[in-house]
């Protein structure tokens, strides 16, 4: 009866840990879930994320509407760029969820292509607009009509830097971030931690 130790409880196999062989950087428009899916991908997997607004906010000091009503987008895109570096040249890679516009800054391309893999996730201007609550935390998202023509403008430079694209509508950030797991792991820059 009740095998050999009655008495323990039955715990769920702890999640095997798994480690990068290269930062993998999410990119695509501002609600197409990035910080979201890049977080829950490393809860499940037990890899380190960081995400580049709020890493930028700490470093400033300030929020990423203020650095744009202080210093101008340019300013803004001036430090993304250097952040953008110095987390792609971590020696233990990370996972990174961009900003929105991160894109736009051809010379974030050349960091792109020279260590990373890079996840696309697709979402339309219309139904980021239904995820997003607030947009008063992001400036370049003031309405709608706007939104969809920068995200028109900015989708060739998107699927320019992508390794692949992962279509985001109807799924929930669970099933994106399952479907992007599979993905990383076939390509081999998701592994098993050399025990
Ligand atoms: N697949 C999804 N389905 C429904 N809601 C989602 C999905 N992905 C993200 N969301 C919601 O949309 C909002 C924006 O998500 P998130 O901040 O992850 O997007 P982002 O791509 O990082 O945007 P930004 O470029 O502005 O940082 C959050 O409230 C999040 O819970
Ligand atoms: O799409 C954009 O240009 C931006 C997206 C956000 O993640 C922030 O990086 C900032 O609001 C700019
Ligand atoms: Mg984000």
């Amino acid at each position: 009866m009740g095998g050999r130790n009655p008495g323990a409880a039955r715990r769920a196999p702890e999640p095997e840990s798994l480690t990068l062989a290269r930062p993998v950087f999410f990119v695509g428009f501002m609600g197409a879930g990035k910080t979201s899916v890049a977080r829950r991908l490393a809860r499940s997997c037990r890899v380190a994320s960081v995400d580049m607004d709020t890493y930028i906010e700490r470093r400033e000091g300030k929020r990423v509407k203020d650095i744009f009503a202080e210093s101008g987008e340019a300013g803004f895109r001036a430090i993304e760029t250097e952040v953008l570096r110095e987390l792609g040249a971590k020696p233990d890679p990370l996972l990174v969820s961009c900003g929105g516009g991160v894109v736009v800054t051809p010379e974030n391309h050349e960091v792109f292509r020279e260590s990373g893999f890079v996840v696309y996730l697709h979402v339309t201007a219309d139904e980021a607009a239904s995820r997003i609550s607030d947009v008063s935390t992001r400036p370049l998202f003031q309405n709608l009509e706007a939104a969809r023509a920068r995200a028109a403008e900015r989708l060739p430079l998107y699927e320019a830097v992508a390794d692949v694209t992962v279509d985001t509508a109807g799924k929930s950030v669970f099933a994106i971030a399952r479907e992007v797991q599979r993905i990383l792991e076939k390509e081999g820059i998701l592994c098993p931690q050399p025990k």
